[in-house]
């Protein structure tokens, strides 16, 4: 381990090294919202970042994609540079992906349709995604006709059923109630455990931080910094639910918390 408790014998799936971020204005204002910034993200690992609003964490997840290149530095996806859209990254957001004029079934065969297989067998790959997500019976539906939980459903089971290696979630579930979220939680790590991607997941919310990951990296207020890193030793397979009440996640959320609330005093 290092200074930032990042395991040092494992392979690097991500690496953004001394990445500086700006963005200019139509009116040729600049706003840096990461400077000389760096972070590893290990095969594999689920990684949470948190940290306060504005000090980029969507920036970050958009360098990684290859829509939004860094102004200096570089970003590596498995030591290559990005360039492009990679195939191997899937994406849930916290708005809605599904496309609302395509049925359930339609939605989650667009992934492969787009990457040349034969619309019968996209159908039934599809067919078991939407099963495997709970919501067979719906294959049918249009977006509109399902509540919030099930669209995110939806959107995991058109991620999943790419085999992404790599996973960038942002806020994926912050509009979802409490009880549907900690569901979907649920779900998250019940396929995440099967296909081992390597997940950027971008949080406010630390306790969400803690019962998902492997490590929860806390940046500074913009442009932000790495002010702290903790490896979550609870135990795997974990149910979120039960997961806050033991004692070390407790602990974890009162540090993670003291951390942040210096960055986020106004
Ligand atoms: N396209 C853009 N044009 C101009 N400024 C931008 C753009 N995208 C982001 N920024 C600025 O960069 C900084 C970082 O933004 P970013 O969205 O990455 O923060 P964040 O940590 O994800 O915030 P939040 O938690 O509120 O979602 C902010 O000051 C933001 O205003």
């Amino acid at each position: 381990m290092n200074a930032l408790n990042e395991p040092t014998t494992r392979n690097v799936a991500i690496e953004l090294n001394n990445v500086t971020r700006k963005f200019i204005s139509p009116k040729g204002e600049s706003t840096v919202a990461l400077r000389d910034f760096s972070m590893k993200i290990y095969e594999g690992d689920f990684c949470a970042i948190v940290g306060p609003t504005g000090c980029g964490k969507s920036t970050t997840l958009g360098m990684i994609t290859g829509l939004s290149p860094p102004s200096s530095g570089t970003v590596t996806v498995f030591n290559q540079a990005v360039t492009k859209i990679d195939p191997n990254i899937g994406f849930v957001f916290q708005a809605d992906a599904v496309f609302p004029w395509k049925s359930v079934i339609e939605n989650v065969a667009i992934g492969p349709i787009f990457r040349g297989m034969d619309k019968q067998q996209a159908h039934d790959k599809a067919a078991d995604w939407v099963r495997r997500v709970g919501l067979a019976g719906f294959e049918h539906h249009y977006p509109h006709q399902l509540s919030g939980g099930m669209r995110k459903r939806v959107a995991l089971a058109q991620t999943f059923i790419n085999g992404p290696k790599i996973l960038l979630m942002d806020e994926p579930f912050s509009a979802l109630d409490v009880q549907t979220r900690a569901l979907m939680q649920d779900e998250l790590l019940g396929l995440w455990s099967e296909n081992k991607a390597s997940v950027v997941f971008v949080t406010h919310d630390i306790e969400e931080a803690i019962a998902l990951a492997d490590r929860v990296v806390v940046l500074t207020k913009g442009p932000g910094r790495i002010k702290s890193s903790y490896d979550i030793h609870l135990p795997r397979p974990r149910d979120v639910s039960s997961a806050r009440y033991s004692p070390e996640f407790i602990e974890l959320s009162k540090q993670i918390w003291s951390d942040l609330k210096d960055e986020v005093q106004i």
